[in-house]
């Protein structure tokens, strides 16, 4: 039995998936079963470094979805325009989906996942969040069986790579941007992985595989990496800490729910730079590995690890979606969504305002070099009720003090109220750097 494959895009990921397909040897059995039937590109006349009959390349993407000879869809093309609209053509067809574009599913998911579900066809995106690392079958199947509390991970390959050769070797912005974009790292516009709009799609699809509900994309807080300076870089180094841009999904404590329709818990949403200390697990997962750390119950605290972005890490998840779903097809006569396969989920997860949210911060102030400043700097935090972890004067840069603070847990509300008050001191000249800590 052949399935027939229609693979839209033959870029980083489409050609990584490509080759993949063409080369079974040692791999599953089942890969002798799927055919590359049709692919659509942007331009034909593109040089590619994949071989594959000139006659099954197309630029008329919507006859490759509508085609009744092709089983699986598989959507490499990015962007939300035309994928969306190619997707919901696919399933109106009657194909199933692999996808790997996080970006139309943290903000289309509900509408494709419902008209999959009322077709019933598949619509997987194991490639979409962590790249060639297994994330999202786990979620769905293997810890299926816990209550999750949190999901907090590096879930973006390109902003990882440069915040790690910022460290290692004290390298420039915008020249590891450029390597990162040359590795295939990086998606077509680079801001949304500088941004942290690539992690917040990736964390909005985590928190709703977690915690069994849709998630409103534009609920998710996201702060990207440009204004992580090689300062605070070094400061964060010598109290102990690295700079990771997190993502975070966290449960917080409601009553223990009793059924499954009772789960009525707030979720924290946010992406942003974070001070890492260096014993966390996720203070080691460097260059474009990415890492997913999980909390569950009962399992307790699990880590996902693995290449994050790339090619031949990205096709490998691509293509054992593509092998999930032939594996359905050849033992159903009728697929049905498969519980543990499909996603059902119907209302939206109630997220908690940042104001109400509780962390550390880490803040770097300029000031003026006379006496008191720091004590004012105290009494306005302790008025606000900032409980302060330590105060030190760095030194002085450009004829003005340097000083950094770390803090306690603190409600975000009061450190803004805190900050407020700061801005307005006479002695305050500016405050480069705010950053929470985990
Ligand atoms: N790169 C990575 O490491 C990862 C990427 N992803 C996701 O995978 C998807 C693909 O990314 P990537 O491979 O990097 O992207 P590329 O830009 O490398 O490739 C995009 C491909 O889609 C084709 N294409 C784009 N728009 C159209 C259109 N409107 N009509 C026809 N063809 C089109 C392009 O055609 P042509 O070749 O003719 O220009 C190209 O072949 C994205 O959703 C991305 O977020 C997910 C994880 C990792
Ligand atoms: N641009 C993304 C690609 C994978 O999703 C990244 O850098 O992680
Ligand atoms: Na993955």
């Amino acid at each position: 039995m052949n399935f027939k494959i229609g693979l839209l895009g033959l870029g980083t990921v489409g050609a990584g998936t490509a080759q993949i397909l063409l080369d079974s040897a040692g791999r599953h059995p089942l890969l002798q079963e799927l055919e590359i039937a049709r692919v659509g590109v942007r331009s034909l006349d593109k040089p590619r470094d994949i071989e594959l009959p000139a006659d099954i390349l197309t630029t008329d993407l919507e006859s490759i979805v509508t085609d009744p000879e092709i089983d699986i869809v598989v959507e490499l093309i990015g962007g939300l325009e035309p994928a969306r609209s190619l997707m919901l053509k696919a399933i109106a067809s009657g194909k199933h989906v692999v996808t790997a574009n996080k970006a139309a599913i943290a903000l289309h998911g509900a509408e494709i996942f419902t008209a999959a579900n009322e077709k019933g066809v598949y619509v997987m995106l194991e490639a979409a969040v962590g790249g060639g690392i297994p994330v999202i079958q786990p979620l769905k199947q293997s810890l299926g069986s816990n209550r999750i509390q949190g999901v907090m991970g590096i879930v973006n390959g390109t902003t990882n790579y440069i915040l790690t050769r910022m460290q290692l070797e004290g390298a420039d912005f915008e020249a590891v941007l450029a390597d990162a974009q040359k590795l295939g790292y990086a998606e077509a516009d680079p801001t949304a992985d500088v941004d942290g709009l690539d992690a917040a799609d990736k964390i909005a699809i985590l928190a709703s595989l977690a915690f069994g509900g849709r998630i409103k994309r534009e609920q998710v807080y996201a702060e990207g990496i440009r204004q992580v300076s090689a300062e605070d870089i070094a400061y964060a180094e010598k109290l102990g800490f690295v700079i990771k841009l997190l993502a975070i999904a966290k449960r917080e404590e409601g009553p223990t729910p009793q059924t499954q329709t009772d789960v009525e818990d707030r979720l924290q949403l946010r992406v942003h730079p974070t001070l890492v200390p260096k014993q966390h697990p996720l203070a080691n997962v460097n260059g474009v590995y990415n890492a997913i750390f999980v909390e569950g119950d009962p399992i307790g605290q699990v880590m996902f690890y693995g290449r994050g972005a790339g090619a031949g890490p990205t096709a490998s998840a691509v293509v054992a979606d593509i092998l999930n779903v032939a594996a359905v097809l050849k033992t159903e006569t009728e697929p049905i969504p498969h519980p543990l396969l499909s996603c059902s989920h119907q209302h939206y997860c109630a997220i908690a305002p940042m104001d109400d949210v509780v962390t550390r911060f880490y803040a770097r102030f300029l000031t003026q070099d006379s006496p008191g400043v720091i004590g004012e700097l105290g009494t306005i935090f302790g008025k606000n009720g900032v409980s302060l972890e330590s105060v030190v004067q760095i030194g002085m840069r450009e004829n003005h003090a340097e000083i950094v603070v770390v803090t306690h847990d603190v409600k975000e509300g009061n450190f803004n109220h805190a900050l407020a008050e700061i801005r307005n001191l006479a002695a305050i000249v500016s405050i480069p750097s705010l950053l929470r800590v985990l």
